[in-house]
C-alpha cells in the first residue's frame, strides 16, 4: 500500500533507516550493449547520519540516486523510505513520495527563474496540494542565512545563495532523507564550504539525514561516512573521512578501475 509516514511520526520506530537499499540493480539496455550501472547495492542510512557516496566516473552513483529519488525505477532490488517499500508504486505515488518524503538539491540548483525566493521554496509544498507555512519559510530562510531575500528573483542571487535556497526548499516539507547530487559542483570553494556547513546543521540541529553524491574529498569530509561505489558495486566504506584518506582511497579506486579495463581490453 503506498502510505507515506507523517512527518511527526518519523522517529516512532528509530531503527527503520531513513532510506535503505537491498540488492538494488539497474541494467540499462539489453543483449551484450547492456550496462549494469547498479549490481546489488545494499545500504542504509540511518535517521540524522550524514553519508557521501563517491566513486569513479560511470559507478553508478547517479543511478542511486535516481532509484533511491524514484526518478527511475530499479531492474531488481527494494528500496525503502522509512521503512515503508516504496519500488513499485505507481507513477503518482513516487511523485508524491518526491514531493512530501524526499529533498533533492541538484548540481545546478533548479530554481524557477520568475519566482521569488519564497514562490520557489513553496513550490513543492503548493504542488503537493498543501498551503505552505509562511512562518516555517521565513525561519529556513534564516537558516541559510537569506531572511532578507524573500522576495528576490533567482537571477539577483550568487550561486552559493541560490543553492542555500535550494536547500531550504529541500528542507520545507521536513523530509525523510535529502539527496544531494553534486551540490558543490558548481560553486566556488567558500560558497561550497557555506553550502556543506548549513547541510552538515540540518543534520546537527534538525536530525536530517543526508546523502550527498560528490566527486570532491573536502566536501565528503563534512559527512559521517564515504560509502565508495566501483562498477556498480558498494567497494568499501569509510567514517570519520578526512579530505585526505578520501582522496588517498579515490586513487586507489582509480587504479583499480584502470587495471581492470586494462585486463578487459
Ligand atoms: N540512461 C542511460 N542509458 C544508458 N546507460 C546509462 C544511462 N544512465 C547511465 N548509464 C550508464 O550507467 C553507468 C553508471 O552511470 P552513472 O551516471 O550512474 O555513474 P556516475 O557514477 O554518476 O558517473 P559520473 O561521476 O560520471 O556522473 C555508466 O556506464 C553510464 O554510461
Amino acid at each position: 500500500m503506498e502510505t507515506l509516514v507523517p512527518p511527526r511520526d518519523r522517529h516512532a520506530d528509530p531503527h527503520a533507516p531513513a532510506l535503505a537499499v537491498t540488492a538494488l540493480a539497474r541494467t540499462y539496455g539489453s543483449g551484450p550493449g547492456a550496462v549494469r550501472a547498479l549490481d546489488g547495492v545494499d545500504l542504509a542510512f540511518a535517521p540524522g547520519s550524514s553519508t557521501a557516496v563517491m566513486g569513479p566516473s560511470g559507478s553508478g552513483k547517479s543511478t542511486f540516486l535516481a532509484c533511491a529519488a524514484g526518478l527511475e525505477r530499479p531492474s531488481g532490488g527494494r528500496v525503502l523510505v522509512e521503512g515503508a517499500d516504496v519500488t513499485d508504486w505507481s507513477e503518482t505515488g513516487r511523485t508524491r513520495l518526491r514531493r512530501e518524503r524526499i529533498g533533492f538539491v541538484f548540481q545546478s540548483f533548479h530554481l524557477l527563474p520568475h519566482l521569488t525566493v519564497e514562490q520557489n521554496v513553496a513550490l513543492p509544498v503548493r504542488l503537493a496540494g498543501r498551503r505552505p507555512d509562511r512562518a516555517r519559510i521565513a525561519a529556513l530562510l534564516a537558516r541559510v542565512g537569506l531572511a532578507d531575500r524573500a522576495g528576490s528573483l533567482p537571477a539577483t542571487l550568487s550561486g552559493g545563495m541560490q543553492q542555500r535556497v535550494a536547500i531550504a526548499r529541500a528542507l520545507l516539507p521536513d523530509p525523510a532523507v535529502l539527496l544531494a547530487d553534486e551540490p558543490t559542483g558548481a560553486l566556488d570553494s567558500r560558497s561550497a564550504r557555506t553550502v556543506l556547513q548549513l547541510l552538515r546543521e540540518a543534520v546537527d540541529e534538525l536530525g536530517q539525514t543526508v546523502v550527498m553524491v560528490t566527486h570532491d574529498p573536502v566536501a565528503a569530509s563534512f559527512a559521517d561516512a564515504v560509502v565508495f561505489l566501483v562498477d556498480g558495486r558498494v567497494a568499501g566504506r569509510m567514517e570519520n573521512p578526512t579530505a585526505d584518506a578520501v582522496a588517498g582511497q579515490m586513487a586507489h579506486l582509480d587504479d583499480l578501475v584502470g587495471a581492470a579495463r586494462a585486463v578487459a581490453s
